[in-house]
């Protein structure tokens, strides 16, 4: 059995139906796996020229595997048993999914919150060894981080050059910095953009640190490059990526299920992957990591992904085994009334995907299939336009750190609350009363609800449930994404996608503020200049966003879980 299997039913299989014959004839899979920039138009080539290094990643990054292991024992030699990992985006999810699939600890920081940050420098140093990882170097919520670590070996006597261990491009900012400092550095290949990185250095070294088998990893990925990279029907990657990009009309609202898979947290990862990849140009395929089951997902312009337990064959076909369908054999493959199941149900009135796989496997897998997808949209799958506006925005704020934030529409209890693009809010004045009033402005055919929460992912966790309760009101999707790291993952969907977001941000004063050695700002100044510019920069889209702040951590919270829970909401 092929380590990586697909099926398709309803509007996905469709799609598979329309599109895969053109795709195999195009030989765009084995120009993909020959890294030919001109896939993706003219617009494009530029950027895919120096962003297309991941096909050859299964081979290409087997030399780190050495390097990994020697630094891993040298560290242990030295009493490390804790890793904690430093980075964004590209440069952290790929690590976090591998090592909670392998079964090993690393604490991923990718937060500015101050108490997050503290929480991590201050827990059992002796014992912690950093990874710092950024493709740019120039990331500032991992360059504060690094600040606050080499701060905290200082002040405990412990030497950070046998500590620290930088990840990052040849000739970035960090590299010659990190080299200066004396930190050992290990390059990543420099024409892989971040969430395509999985496979590079920036995937394997902190997971190997963390004692996962990224050798195993490697081979997974490798067993799979042919069949990914063949002009053949059965090509698992065309078929997904038809599925993913090619309904019509365009289902963009990719719900991705865990229905028994063995890739934990597999969403988050290519959560960034989609979204940052298709969200442009006011087009692009918007992930919604949900919980529940397949079925509840019956709106129109879903496409559901079940992902699967790879041992589950009797549940998943083999494309290849499955013949293209063709409409008048699509009524003679509908299983009667008395043996359907609610997946069936779902699969006739909409459109589902089961995905089964290893996790090596299917990093190659969904890399070559939004590739795919992007050029079935039309848009350049390797940049991120949005993303430097909201940075803009946040530096822009930061320079006015201090500054009081524009005064509230109203405060309800614990919670501050500000309405932004456009005059939506009405009369409303409560809490409720204003999510009533953003939830009104939910197209409901197309539209989904953003929840953004600048809080601590550990601490404050049960919020995400409000997923579920605003989803079982709305009947809509609705993404949660913890601030800033969603910034660097669906962030780029929310400002260049479709406009038919609306957005509720959650904001909190920390327990306790914290500096950022040798800059002007601290990391209280810094979490809240992201908040405001992101949602300064939505509001310029014209998206309507509902900010929240907590006065009062605890309170507030309760307060702003019971509006987004009642079914007042
Ligand atoms: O690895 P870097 O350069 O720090 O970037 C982190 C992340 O930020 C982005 O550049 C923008 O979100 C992502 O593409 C990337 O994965």
């Amino acid at each position: 059995m092929s380590s990586l299997e697909v099926s398709a039913r309803g509007a996905a299989a469709d799609a598979i139906t329309a599109h895969v014959p053109t795709l195999v004839q195009d030989e765009v899979a084995s120009r993909i796996f020959a890294q030919d920039a001109t896939l993706w138009g003219k617009a494009a080539e530029e950027e895919a020229g120096k962003r297309l290094s991941w096909v050859g990643l299964p081979r290409s990054s087997r030399p780190l595997l050495g390097e990994i292991a020697a630094l891993r024992e040298e560290l242990r030699e030295d009493g490390v048993s804790r890793i904690v990992l430093c980075g964004m985006g590209g440069s952290s999810l790929a690590p976090e999914v591998i090592c909670a699939t392998a079964g090993v600890d690393i604490v991923v920081l990718d937060s500015s919150s101050p108490d997050v940050v503290r929480r991590a420098v201050t827990t059992h140093l002796d014992r912690t060894a950093v990874v710092v990882s950024s493709k740019s170097g120039s990331t500032v919520e991992t360059d504060s981080q690094r600040r606050a670590f080499e701060a905290a070996f200082a002040d405990a006597g412990i030497d950070a050059t046998r500590r620290i261990v930088v990840v990052t491009d040849p000739g970035s900012p960090l590299d010659a910095e990190a080299r200066g400092a004396g930190y050992r550095v290990i390059n990543a290949d420099p024409d892989v953009g971040g969430r395509y990185s999985a496979l590079t250095a920036f995937g394997l070294v902190p997971s190997g640190l963390a004692g996962a088998d990224i050798g195993a990893l490697l081979d997974d990925a490798e067993a799979v490059a042919d069949l990914l990279a063949a002009d053949d029907e059965g090509n698992p990657a065309l078929r997904l990526g038809a599925a993913m990009g090619g309904t019509k009309p365009l289902r963009d609202k990719l719900v991705l299920v865990d229905a028994g898979t063995e890739n934990v947290g597999f969403g988050a990862w290519a959560e960034q992957l989609i979204a940052e990849s298709t969200g442009k140009d006011g087009t692009g395929i918007l992930p919604v990591v949900a919980d529940g089951e397949a079925p509840d997902h019956t709106y129109e312009d879903a496409n559901v992904v079940r992902l699967v337990a790879s041992t589950e064959d009797d549940d998943v076909e083999t494309l290849a085994d499955q013949p293209p369908r063709h409409p008048d054999s699509i009524a003679a493959e509908q299983p009667g009334p008395a043996d359907e199941t609610r997946e069936d149900k779902a699969a006739e009135s909409g459109s589902l995907i089961t995905v089964a796989g290893t996790l090596g496997a299917q990093l190659l897998l969904w890399e070559v299939a939004t590739a795919v997808a992007g050029r079935l949209l039309g848009i350049n799958p390797f940049d991120q336009p949005d993303v430097e506006s909201a940075k803009k925005a946040a530096r822009g704020l930061l320079d006015q750190a201090g500054s009081s934030a524009e005064e509230p529409a109203f405060v309800d209890g614990s919670v501050e609350v500000r309405a932004l693009g456009g005059d939506w809010l009405g009369d409303a004045h409560t809490l409720p009363g204003a999510v009533s009033a953003l939830l009104e402005q939910l197209d409901d055919t197309s539209g989904y609800v953003a929840v953004m929460a600048y809080l601590d992912r550990e601490e404050d966790a049960d919020l995400e449930q409000v997923a579920r309760t605003l989803f079982d009101h709305t009947g809509r999707p609705v993404t949660f994404g913890w601030g800033p790291r969603f910034l660097h993952s669906t962030g780029q969907y929310h400002k260049g996608g479709p406009a038919n977001g609306v957005f509720i941000q959650v904001t909190a004063d920390p327990e306790e503020d914290l500096a950022v050695p040798g800059r002007e700002f601290t990391f209280g100044d810094f979490i809240a200049a992201q908040a405001g510019g992101d949602a300064q920069v939505l509001a310029e889209h014209g998206r309507p966003v509902l900010r929240l702040h907590l006065t009062n951590h605890h309170r507030g919270l309760s307060q702003v879980r019971s509006a987004l829970s009642t079914s007042g909401a």
